[in-house]
């Protein structure tokens, strides 16, 4: 049986209003941030949350602050309708989605223009980076920061990434006041991330990580997915299939990450993919390690066809 409708809510000053409301007769607030395509990874975090909170909020919202220019904005799938159907089919639905149009304002003087320009001489002097959101003249200029986690992984590839994700989590996490929010452990780093920065800023926010959903073949779920050929998808198996092997070995003692992360990346050449990272590190802090003692995740992107993946595998020996 399908859940009721959800509340579907466009506008920030509405749902503030909402969580306060709810918020004032006692209810508790779970969030989970998406940028829509639902697919079961998605569900699975609004499981969690009903396991936890009275009410549940789905923020459905593509953060033009988290990609660069060169990154896939433009093409990022969406399917509002079908994700609300998808929402609507686990037990219990979501009270809420919480989809705006746009989560930033502009500038003062309307233009923008003085941060087109500004954006015009980082470019030229080659130095700097921009979001899609400051190429369009945005007049935005606040940006949380985790400065050590963000660097690595895949931090070093999208340079603006977790700067547009801390900002615009935090954004969310202002405007809908929740108790508890959900990530999933596919994007570990951005997960890391978001934990340190509620602790760094103090949040009232508990952050609750959820284990990575994949598909019936092992391939992590993930939206862009669907950008996927057919060959591209049967290929990117080798990621998840090479990160199992280096998981086995690892406990039955092989834990030389040099030659762990050579046995993954060289399954990835291979079966056709492009390899971004491949990195041993430790759960908290994100350091690359040398040899396996304890608690690490090894972390892979790798590109296939147009499209970057990334997946992980949590070992512990
Ligand atoms: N396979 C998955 N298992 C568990 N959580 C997931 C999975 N895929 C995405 N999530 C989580 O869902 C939330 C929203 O992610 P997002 O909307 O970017 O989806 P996505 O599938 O990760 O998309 P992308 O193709 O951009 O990687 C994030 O917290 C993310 O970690
Ligand atoms: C957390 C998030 C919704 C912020 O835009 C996004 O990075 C995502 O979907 O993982
Ligand atoms: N789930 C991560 C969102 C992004 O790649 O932009």
């Amino acid at each position: 049986m399908e859940a009721k409708e959800p509340l579907i809510i466009r506008d920030k000053s509405q749902m503030r209003q909402w969580s306060r409301s709810m918020r004032a007769q006692g209810k508790t607030i779970g969030l989970v941030p998406t940028m829509g395509y639902l697919h079961e990874g998605h569900l699975s975090l609004l499981r969690e949350a009903h396991k936890q909170t009275h009410l549940t909020v789905v923020s459905i919202y593509v953060n033009p602050g988290q990609f660069a220019p060169s990154e896939d904005l433009s093409t990022y799938p969406s399917d509002f309708h079908g994700d609300i159907k998808k929402l609507m089919s686990v037990p219990g639905g979501v009270d809420v989605v919480f989809h705006p149009h746009n989560l930033y304002d502009y500038g003062s003087s309307g233009s923008g223009d003085g941060v087109e320009r500004e954006v015009r001489r980082e470019k030229e002097g080659g130095e700097g980076v921009v979001s899609c959101l400051e190429e369009r003249g945005l007049g935005h200029e606040t940006w949380v920061r985790v400065e050590r986690l963000e660097k690595g992984m895949c931090g070093k590839s999208r340079p603006v990434f977790f700067r547009g994700v801390a900002t615009v989590v935090s954004k969310l996490f202002n405007i809908v006041d929740p108790d508890f929010a959900f990530f999933g452990k596919k994007d570990y780093q951005q997960w890391r991330i978001i934990r340190r920065m509620v602790r760094d800023l103090d949040f009232s926010i508990e952050v609750i990580g959820v284990e990575m959903v994949r598909d019936d073949d092992g391939l992590a779920m993930s939206s862009r997915n669907v950008h996927l050929s057919p060959e591209d998808r049967k290929k990117a198996l080798s990621i998840n299939q090479s990160l199992s092997k280096a998981k086995c070995a690892a406990e039955k003692g092989l834990v030389n990450c040099t030659v762990l992360k050579n046995s993954v990346t060289i399954a990835i050449l291979e079966a056709g993919g492009r390899i971004d990272y491949a990195e041993i590190v430790d759960q908290e802090g994100l350091e690359a390690v040398d040899e396996i003692k304890g608690a690490v995740v090894f972390c892979v992107a790798a590109w296939f066809g147009k499209v970057r993946l990334i997946d992980n595998l949590e070992i512990n020996v």
